[in-house]
């Protein structure tokens, strides 16, 4: 299959999201309270109706699984808020109405199933928030393996060169990263051994989104001898995937022992990294699962490695959970 169409349009959808989610970033955006207690903010809408938008227009037939929806919007006390999304889309497509953001928004509806996309139109919403790192991630997953990932981190400062960086993987064909806003392809490639300077590890900023003691532990176990650098979003695939950390560890919190992660969190940065050089597993060392469901049922935390340090990193929680 040639995916050439497929990057292109989702490069583009992914470009306008960034767009729009800087915009709303300058002006402070605020949390508004999902059913689960996750925030979720008008960027996070904007964003998945305008990438929805592309892929359905040139694409009908491809379901995407996204992580909003938009039943709150519709009732009549989130007025204000959608009319903020459309002006925000309306930058970006004029002619776009109340009535048209809302069914984009809802295109994010669709099934796993053979062949599909999976959005999170902004990962790590609670960075947004704090004006730290956030994600855009975009991902086609065909019979089970994540084919294509596209994850743009408009606010992520590398060692070298400008904010902002879209990540871009095909299965087979390696990984890339241009700037956001365009310009030249530069080839991933995960950290050498040798390369201490870069041998470190990153982890979330939020505690409660894994075990920061036991993963600051593995990572030691393992020679990584610096504190870790704690980033928000899939924006840790992106900086594995550059060379600049060997490892991000997302093991199980204590807090929330029955958390399943979504697919969306982790498709698109899990091919960056692994068409980088890289691994990525659950704690056990099991493949993800983005074949099943939305949420990865049967995998319990994420391990992601420049590769050649994987099976030590999995014995290590091993070991550890077999003295504990
Ligand atoms: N208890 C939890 N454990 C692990 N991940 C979580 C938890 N709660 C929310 N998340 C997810 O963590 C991601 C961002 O994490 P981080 O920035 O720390 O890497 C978000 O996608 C968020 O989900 P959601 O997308 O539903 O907000
Ligand atoms: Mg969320
Ligand atoms: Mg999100
Ligand atoms: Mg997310």
């Amino acid at each position: 299959m040639n995916y050439n169409l497929l990057k292109e349009i989702a490069i583009a959808s992914i470009q306008q999201a960034s767009k729009l989610c800087e915009e709303v970033r300058k002006n402070i955006p605020q949390a508004i309270e999902k059913e689960d207690k996750s925030p979720v903010t008008v960027a996070d809408f904007g964003s998945q109706a305008l990438i929805c938008k592309a892929l359905k227009e040139t694409f009908p037939n491809i379901p995407i699984v996204g992580e909003e929806d938009a039943t709150e919007l519709r009732k009549p006390e989130s007025g204000d808020t959608i009319n903020k999304i459309t002006d925000y889309v309306k930058n970006i497509i004029p002619s776009a109405t109340t009535d048209e953001v809302l069914q984009w928004i809802d295109y994010g509806n669709g099934k796993v199933g053979d062949c599909f996309w999976t959005l999170d139109p902004i990962d790590g919403t609670k960075g947004f928030l704090r004006q730290d790192q956030y994600a855009i991630a975009l991902a086609l997953i065909v019979e089970g393996e994540v084919k294509l990932g596209l994850l743009g981190c408009p606010a992520l400062k590398l060692s070298q060169g400008e904010t902002g960086w879209l990540f871009v993987a095909e299965r087979g064909k390696g990984a890339y990263r241009m700037p956001i806003a365009g310009g030249e392809m530069i080839k991933q490639k995960v950290v050498d051994k040798e390369d201490v300077s870069r041998f470190r590890f990153v982890e979330s900023v939020e505690a409660s989104h894994g075990n920061q003691s036991l993963q600051n532990t593995i990572a030691q176990s393992v020679g990584i001898t610096s504190e870790s650098v704690r980033v928000d979003s899939q924006a840790k695939y992106g900086i594995v995937s550059s060379g600049e950390a060997a490892l991000y560890l997302r093991l199980p919190s204590p807090k929330y022992p029955n958390y399943r992660e979504n697919i969306w969190d982790h498709a698109a940065g899990a091919i960056v990294v692994e068409e980088a050089g890289g691994k990525v597993s659950d704690m056990y060392g099991k493949p993800l699962d983005f074949a099943t469901a939305s949420k990865m049922n049967d995998n319990r935390g994420v391990v992601v490695t420049n590769g050649i340090i994987h099976d030590t990193v999995i014995n290590a929680i091993q070991s550890h959970n077999q003295n504990s």
